[in-house]
């Protein structure tokens, strides 16, 4: 504690730290917290799952006042989950002060947020088109809007979100500090972003640093129609505690999520066509560890922060480096280690080598598991199930049971038969995956890009991103 102490943090803070299970700032809270204090700009680059959320939320807390009035704080994320989560973690970093922040997304009923807001919390957490919406009706004024930060601000300046952002920043003061973070922060965002900032601070990673050590990155070189039945074989011998598999489309969600449940595996879907309570709950349920597996598209891919998620497979190959590096960043979290696995099919090698180059990190290539594997994995998994019983002990009422049967049976049949039923044994039911093509690799100015060519400059699109979720 004596280090985010000599930040210059407030008591009633470093006390809901504590409660956290903070000991010490990350490296971005380290550096951050001070200059965003001192009430400069700031573009803000850290990896994945390491603490860019109380990096901003902890000088957010402590410059706004605590009277209610006016909103204070903005915070605007790409996604509802998102909004939700990071208005969460403000309220634990806040629970000791008079501070709130709530979440204002779209998908929820707006007179129940109408009702929230007249309670008048001095931060809010928002998507742009809800917030929008809110400040059309004169239900949000940003008047005197101090902070303002845009979390995954790559994803916010790259898509549709642009105007948005732009019509909501000339509503604030220029006065106001403007903060921008993301893992991710291509050169061309970069320089985007700077128009809406005063010169600003500039924490940034080592290129060969944007994925974190922690997470170990494979590929395998499949065929789109062998891909469920691998992910099952892996399933089966991996084991994953909680895990993530990434598709490309609502379509592939559905249908992945869909055939994972025929095959006997605890799993749910998650995609921006789902009504928002569906969305919720599901999340919910992987939160809570019900669902094991939480299939997605790109909705998933940005800032989530789920402990436990140890797997995150990528059924298909994502479009872009800054997809690839966040939909593995959601394993690997707050120093856990972690296991990304991506399915490339032969046409997309090249893609997947420019991912390669972005992160300048290598992805080892992995065999595809065998039938045999996958048997020899499940067995794997229940022996260790009957060990950790042995250990557990409290099975004496069994045992009389036990000699009885020894004395019709030998001890090695009647062992095999309690380990089959004990297995959960891969079944072949057949399922519908429809085939998705390969990734197109972009190409620019009509030739395709060299792969040493600098890297290009986004695609700036208007309005309306719910195409790529
Ligand atoms: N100083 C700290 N000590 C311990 N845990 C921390 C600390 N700071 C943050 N965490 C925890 O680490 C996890 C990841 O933090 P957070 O979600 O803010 O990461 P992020 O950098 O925003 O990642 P992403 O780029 O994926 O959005 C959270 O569960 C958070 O509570
Ligand atoms: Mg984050």
């Amino acid at each position: 504690m004596q280090k985010f102490k000599a930040l210059g943090i407030s008591n009633e803070i470093i006390r809901a730290l504590n409660e956290m299970g903070f000991e010490e700032p990350t490296p971005i809270q380290l550096e951050g917290i001070p200059v965003l204090l001192e009430g400069k700009d700031l573009i803000g680059q850290a990896q994945t799952g390491t603490g860019k959320t109380a990096a901003f939320g902890i000088p957010l807390i402590e410059k706004v006042k605590k009277h209610p009035g006016m909103v204070q704080g903005i915070v605007l994320t790409p996604t509802r989950e998102l909004a939700i989560q990071v208005a969460e973690e403000l309220n634990r970093i806040g629970q000791f002060t008079e501070i709130h922040a709530l979440p204002i997304y779209g998908g929820q009923d707006i007179q129940r947020q109408i009702k929230a807001l007249k309670r008048h919390p001095q931060i809010i957490v928002a998507t742009p088109g809800r917030l929008m919406d809110h400040m059309r009706r004169g239900t949000i004024k940003l008047q005197d809007t101090q902070m303002v930060v845009l979390d995954e601000a790559d994803e916010m300046l790259n898509m549709g979100f642009i105007e948005d952002i732009e019509q909501i920043l000339s509503t604030t003061s220029d006065e106001r500090q403007t903060l921008l973070f993301s893992a991710t922060m291509p050169r061309p965002i970069q320089n985007l972003a700077q128009r809406f900032l005063h010169d600003p601070a500039l924490i940034k990673i080592k290129a060969k640093e944007i994925t974190i050590p922690l997470v170990e990155q494979h590929y395998m070189e499949i065929n789109d129609r062998q891909k469920f039945d691998v992910l099952c074989r892996l399933l089966d011998i991996q084991s994953p505690e909680l895990s993530i598999v990434f598709g490309r489309t609502k379509r592939r969600v559905d249908e992945v999520s869909e055939a994972l449940k025929k095959r006997g595996y605890s799993a749910e879907g998650i995609h921006g066509d789902l009504t928002q309570s569906k969305r919720d709950a599901v999340l919910r349920q992987f939160r809570e560890g019900i669902v094991d597996i939480l299939v997605a598209t790109d909705v998933a891919a940005r800032g989530l922060d789920v402990s436990g998620v140890t797997h995150v497979y990528n059924f298909d190959l994502p479009q872009d480096p800054e997809s690839y590096v966040h939909r593995i960043g959601r394993t690997g979290r707050a120093g856990q280690p972690g296991l990304a696995l991506t399915f490339v099919i032969s046409r997309e090698l090249e893609h997947l080598h420019s991912i390669e180059q972005t992160t300048k990190r290598k992805i080892l290539r992995m065999p595809v598991p065998t039938m045999a594997d996958a048997v020899e994995g499940q067995q794997r998994l229940t022996v260790e199930k009957l060990l950790n019983q042995v250990e557990e002990g409290n099975y004496d009422h069994y045992k009389g049971r036990a000699e009885e049967l020894l004395t019709e049976m030998d001890s090695v049949s009647l062992l095999a038969a309690a380990l089959k039923m004990l297995t959960k044994e891969s079944h072949s039911t057949p399922v519908k995956i429809t085939e998705e093509l390969p990734v197109r690799v972009r190409t620019y100015g009509g030739n395709r890009r060299p792969s040493n060519a600098k890297k290009v400059v986004p695609k700036i699109t208007p309005r309306n991103n719910s195409w790529k979720y």
